[in-house]
């Protein structure tokens, strides 16, 4: 504790050019550091609001962290990973060398068959996501005939969405196996604990912090159990039969081995839960706040259908039809922009001293941040953004006739649900596919509506927002099919 109040006066000190937000004195910035815990986006909308354009900073519990604006995004665009690193701002969240194992971090390979092989094999893995999503929902929901059933949103869509990404990560039928998603599903919260308690700790405790506070030697060798008998066998056809053979798997698992960088069921499980921690709670967030907003506006929901029908009637459930729903792309996008995934997103660490474009200048060491929240919600750059208008993103299309910038998977300095820059999410072009296949198949396949109580789609817990866990929605199967 002792360092720790160290280190945030002498670093407050070289933040004295940036104006602040919040309580003052010695305790007045502890005191605003507890209340980001629950209230971070109102927070940073009164610095918005109070420094327009300019930077300012707000105290966490450990460290002091500068927040940019819009303008500052190409800064931070521009800036090398030497000058500002996502890497290091997450280093200190969540210890991945300990949560996820040093050989993920020293050698992200899976980062580069996300950007290639995942994002470029679309086509072929659409059919398969999209069977592995009917099945799931079906399983999940377990609806009886024409009865409409109260379902936890949140619950519900992260079983549906670890299956429905397995299914591409790992193939079937390890995807349908309980043990495994269980597995996945759980490991979010895990890393997180555990990377909350490692950042307690000095860096050069870590190694022995982590050998009682994680658990990822167990986590690894749970899904290297799981992994072991298929690896084997697809070495074997590998060796048998070369590079091609019929019926070759086409995932994630797949891919690394074709890599031929490793071939440890340890290994390779670690890999594949470090691509679920980036992949699962992150769709599930959104698909959860995006589902909660169409129960809360059931106008929309006949419109949407008619769209569907209409597409995937012709063209099925392919690629190229998805690229065809505009509606939905639509509202999938103003969900992601109304309830959004951070009151601070865009987190990096300065490695170097830097001076942004507008003279403002972060030294070594700092924090920064983007107030990516109260950027979607500025009357400047979106009308009326404090209301919910599922086709604005269809309607920016058609007036401004740029197809591209709008789209779900597009970022922008107004747009920065994916990150921007070196660190942009590099599985958004899956993710989107997920999201706009669930939404299609639900609107297609189900009714829904709120239930008696109405809940908030979202919760922010410190700088990140995320689903209502409590939220919950009523569905019944189509009967009109
Ligand atoms: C709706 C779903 C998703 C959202 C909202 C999302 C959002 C993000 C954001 C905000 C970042 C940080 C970017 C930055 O700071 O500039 C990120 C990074 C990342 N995302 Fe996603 N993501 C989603 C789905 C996925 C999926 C499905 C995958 C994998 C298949 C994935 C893999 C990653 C990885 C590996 C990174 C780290 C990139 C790096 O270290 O350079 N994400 N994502």
């Amino acid at each position: 504790l002792v360092a720790v109040c160290v280190y945030r006066t002498s670093e407050s000190r070289n933040l004295n050019h940036i104006p602040s937000v919040g309580s003052f004195g010695p305790l007045g910035s502890y005191w605003t550091a507890i209340k980001s815990l629950t209230n971070s986006p109102k927070i940073v909308q009164e610095g918005y609001n109070k420094y327009k354009a300019a930077a300012f900073k707000i105290p966490n519990l450990g460290h002091w962290v500068v927040v940019l604006n819009r303008d500052h995004v190409d800064d931070i665009i521009r800036a090398s990973d030497k000058e500002l690193s996502f890497h290091a701002a997450i280093d200190d969240y969540v210890r991945p060398v300990y949560t996820f194992g040093r050989q993920i971090i020293d050698d992200a390979y899976h980062y580069s068959i996300m950007k290639s092989q995942l994002t470029h094999n679309l086509s072929a893995v659409v059919p398969d996501v999209a069977d592995e999503i009917v099945a799931a929902l079906d399983e999940t929901l377990d609806l009886t005939e024409n009865e409409w059933k109260c379902v936890p949103v949140l619950k519900t869509v992260e079983k549906v969405v670890c299956r429905a990404g397995n299914r591409a990560f790992v193939g079937y039928p390890l995807c349908r196996d309980s043990d495994w998603i269980e597995l996945n599903m759980q490991l979010t919260n895990a890393i997180i604990k555990e990377g909350f308690i490692l950042s307690l700790f000095p860096k050069f405790m870590l190694p022995l912090a982590a050998r009682f506070a994680t658990k990822t030697t167990n986590r690894v060798k749970h899904g290297a159990r799981h992994l072991s008998p298929i690896i084997t066998e697809r070495l074997k056809r590998m060796e048998e039969y070369g590079e091609k053979w019929n019926d070759k798997p086409d995932d994630f698992l797949q891919w690394c081995l074709d890599e031929g960088k490793e071939t440890s069921a340890d290994l390779l499980a670690a890999r594949m839960l470090a691509i679920n921690f980036a992949a699962t709670h992150t769709t599930s967030n959104t698909f959860a706040q995006t589902l909660y907003c169409l129960a809360a506006n059931p106008q929309y929901i006949q419109p949407l259908r008619e769209e569907v029908q209409t597409i995937v009637g012709k063209d099925g459930w392919t690629k190229e039809a998805l690229a065809k729903l505009r509606k939905v792309e639509s509202f999938l996008k103003e969900a992601q922009r109304f309830e959004g995934n951070a009151s601070l997103g865009i987190k990096r660490r300065a490695l170097k001293d830097i001076t942004l474009s507008d003279g403002t200048f972060v030294p070594k060491g700092t924090y920064i941040c983007v107030a990516s929240h109260a950027i979607h919600h500025d009357p400047r750059i979106y009308e009326d953004p404090d209301t919910f208008d599922p086709y604005r993103y269809m309607k920016l299309q058609e007036k401004q006739g740029d197809s591209s910038r709008y789209q779900l998977v597009a970022v922008n300095p107004e747009s920065l649900m994916f990150g921007i820059g070196k660190a942009v999410c590099p599985g958004r072009f899956f993710a989107a596919m997920m999201l706009k296949l669930m939404f299609a198949h639900i609107i297609l396949s189900y009714d829904l509506k709120l239930g008696d109580i109405s809940y908030s789609a979202s919760v922010g817990i410190g700088p990140a927002i995320v689903a209502n866990s409590s939220a919950k929605v009523m569905l019944r199967r189509r009967s009109d099919e």
